[in-house]
């Protein structure tokens, strides 16, 4: 039990760098969408959403679970990057 433990505490360290590099193209698309109208794109969170779901699907991940974790995950984003440009617009 003590190796399943440690490989799901080192998956989860995994997880956490790879969303600190997402928050990272956040920041960058922060700084290059030129008016705030275009931080919150619902064709672009549907267009995500969609591709989670086909990966989850494709991967025998249940995708109710990634639907519920993405919805948030690109509800802070989108906050965060409002946070964001507005900073760097003022
Ligand atoms: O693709 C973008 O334009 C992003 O800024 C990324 C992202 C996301 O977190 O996936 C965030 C904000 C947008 O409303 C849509 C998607």
């Amino acid at each position: 039990m003590a190796e399943v433990r440690a490989g799901i505490d080192a998956l989860d360290r995994q997880l956490v760098t790879l969303m600190a590099e997402r928050l990272g193209y956040i920041a960058a698309a922060a700084r290059i969408k030129p008016e705030r109208g275009a931080v919150r794109d619902e064709w672009r969170k549907a267009d995500v959403l969609a591709k989670v779901k086909a990966a989850s699907e494709a991967q025998g991940v249940p995708p109710e679970l990634t639907a519920d974790l993405w919805e948030r995950m690109v509800e802070f984003s989108i906050a965060h990057e409002f946070v964001l440009f507005d900073r760097k617009n003022s």
